[in-house]
């Protein structure tokens, strides 16, 4: 594992971005496609904004890019929570991608279906399970959940489907999500999480004792690819 620490969120951004276009970069001068998994969530907009802007608007190769969503809100598109929108809006509609290659979780059909049809989806890249995305960016909540993989719930404990659906009374919807073997079969998957709400879990996460059902985050362990965190002082204080 390897930890990236920055003063501040707009540093933390800025190294995260420098970071992916050069692996992107490295990746596609071995294979001519780049399957990228976005996140929701508040924190990845600035990275989003960044790679939307010069000099990584030029200098990625976004045609080839495919582009894939670790969970989304079962709302429409058009609400101000979906996932795939938020992702629209500070990257996709600014930089030159190939509409073919833009994969959302739907949520225009009802939860179960959406998952089992994004399964599909997955299932015709990745033909060997054992090789997934070339890179999955991934949150933390303050609450230690990462994905839909919320604390308590039994998602965290999916073994064979690569999408689940579910409802998550706390928050009233239902939620579709990548599970953890899917994820954990990756190349790269990194972590990007910042503020001082999150610093107590960190800890925990990565210094506790194992404990998934508490802390899904620690669930992520990719077996042959690599893991970073991203995380700024603030949420790094507790270490
Ligand atoms: O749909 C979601 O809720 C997200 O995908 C979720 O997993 C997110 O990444 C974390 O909640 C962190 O969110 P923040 O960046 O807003 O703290």
């Amino acid at each position: 594992m390897e930890m990236h620490i920055a003063n501040d969120t707009g540093r933390l951004s800025h190294d995260l971005a420098a970071w992916l276009s050069d692996y992107i970069k490295d990746v596609l001068s071995k294979q001519d496609r780049f399957t990228f998994v976005l996140s929701g969530g508040s924190t990845p907009k600035q990275l989003y904004a960044l790679l939307a802007e010069s000099p990584y608007k030029e200098a990625i190769d976004w045609q080839k890019i495919h582009f894939f969503w670790g969970d989304e809100r079962a709302v429409p598109f058009e609400d101000s929570r979906n996932n795939a929108k938020m992702c629209y809006d500070e990257l996709l509609n600014k930089v030159p991608v190939n509409p073919a290659h833009i994969h959302i979780m739907r949520t225009d059909i009802g939860p179960e279906e959406s998952a089992i049809e994004y399964e599909k989806v997955l299932k015709e890249y990745f033909n060997d399970p054992e090789v997934t995305f070339d890179f999955v960016l991934l949150g933390m909540g303050d609450d230690g959940h990462t994905l839909s993989l919320f604390p308590g719930t039994e998602v965290i404990h999916e073994e064979r489907a690569w999408v689940k659906a579910f409802y998550l009374p706390a928050q009233e919807m239902f939620r579709i999500t990548l599970t953890a073997p899917v994820v954990n079969s990756a190349a790269c998957v990194a972590f990007l999480a910042a503020g001082a709400g999150k610093a107590e879990t960190l800890k925990h996460v990565l210094k506790g004792e194992p404990n998934i059902d508490l802390y899904p985050s620690q669930i992520i362990k990719p077996v042959k690819g690599q893991l970073h965190w991203f995380v700024d002082q603030a949420a790094a204080g507790n270490l």
